[in-house]
């Protein structure tokens, strides 16, 4: 696949995604970083913005809940490229009944090559890097000419 970039800006679109069982550390998390979350535009599935928006007062743009398709929307913003960052704290040791729109938006995540946080600590990496708060030039595929080639 061809490759071409795009650019995250410093004022980023960050996904934030908890099952039930990480609700708690999710949160937790967004108020030890509430003051260098709040520059930045957040949206999250359906509970956990809500959760996220009631705990901290900060603005987020609820999907869907997960299993009702917010898995799905997310994947879709990230797909346009309206997403920079997803914050996804995913339970391994407990099944979800939409675990096929689990794996499609961690698929998503990696074809569209954002970064993503599966757990705090690299949540916590991700945040504490120089460039969470710069412009960073990403590479994407190129799906122009991926189009016009399979369409030749
Ligand atoms: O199920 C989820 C992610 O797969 C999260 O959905 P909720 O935020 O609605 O709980």
């Amino acid at each position: 696949m061809d490759q071409t970039t795009r650019k995250i800006q410093p004022q980023k679109h960050i996904a934030l995604v908890a099952h039930d069982h990480c609700k708690n550390s999710l949160m937790e998390w967004v108020n030890i970083h509430r003051e260098k979350l709040q520059p930045h535009t957040l949206y999250a599935t359906g509970t956990t913005g809500n959760l996220v928006q009631r705990a901290t007062g900060l603005p987020v743009t609820a999907m869907l809940s997960g299993p009702m398709g917010g898995d799905q929307q997310v994947g879709a913003l990230i797909s346009e490229g309206k997403i920079d960052l997803l914050i996804f704290f995913w339970d391994p040791l407990n099944a979800v009944p939409h675990d096929p729109d689990v794996k499609a938006l961690l698929r998503l995540a990696t074809v569209w090559n954002i970064p993503v946080a599966t757990n705090r600590a690299t949540a916590d990496f991700i945040i504490h890097s120089p460039l969470f708060d710069q412009q960073v030039e990403i590479q994407i595929p190129d799906y122009e000419r991926y189009l016009q080639q399979r369409l030749k």
